[in-house]
């Protein structure tokens, strides 16, 4: 059974995820090539996966990566609005510059956690690249950490997407692309 199916419409492919992903991955290179102390590519588990992955490929810059997990979803299609970090960083990132690179940014509340997380961990700087942001669901505003930016691939409709990692009830993470599901399978 193919999951392309499953899908009602493909709202970014493959092709275009590649180029957008190779030019947030010379942003973020320039602006990190002057500093001696190159970042720490925080991937938050699971959605981000697929994203960091092709991102650190098109990093021309000796940095670290490491994994935390924050769930929030559970199965469905709203956050519970209180993430709990279930899986924490290997690494130390005292003083460190730190990317934390997400799948997508909705009500912010995830993104919000862990950026309190990485302040008490002393991180010298934390930036946000998430690879879309639903700006129109946000509930909660974050301020990112000493001189941390925000990078965005591209901006979400307020729909629930998935693909590229992201999930519904841990299915469909291996789309290549991001789409909708066909309204029988949000069930
Ligand atoms: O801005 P928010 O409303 O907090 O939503 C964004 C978060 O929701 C998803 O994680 P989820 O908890 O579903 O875990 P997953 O990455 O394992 O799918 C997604 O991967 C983000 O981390
Ligand atoms: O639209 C979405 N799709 C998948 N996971 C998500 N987590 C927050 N928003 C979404």
């Amino acid at each position: 059974m193919s999951l392309d199916k499953h899908i009602e419409k493909v709202l970014l492919s493959a092709e275009v995820i590649a180029e957008r992903v190779a030019q947030l991955g010379s942003e973020i290179t320039s602006e990190f090539s002057g500093d001696s102390d190159p970042p720490v590519f925080v991937g938050v588990a699971t959605g981000a996966c697929l994203f960091l992955a092709d991102l650190v490929r098109r990093i021309d810059l000796p940095i670290s990566i490491d994994f935390i997990r924050a769930d929030s979803y559970g199965s469905g299609t709203v956050s519970n609005g209180s993430p709990r970090i279930s899986f924490d960083l290997k690494l130390d990132i005292t003083n460190k510059h730190v990317v934390l690179v997400e799948d997508i940014v909705d009500t912010g509340n995830t993104v919000s956690c862990l950026i309190e997380h990485m302040t008490l961990k002393k991180a010298s700087s934390v930036s946000v690249c998430t690879f879309l942001d639903k700006p129109s669901r946000r509930k909660v505003y974050f301020k990112l950490v000493g001189d941390g930016k925000f990078y965005s691939g591209f901006e979400c409709p307020d729909e629930f997407v998935v693909g590229y990692g992201m999930d519904f009830a841990e299915q469909y993470r291996n789309l290549p692309y991001i789409g909708v599901l066909k309204p029988e399978y949000y069930m």
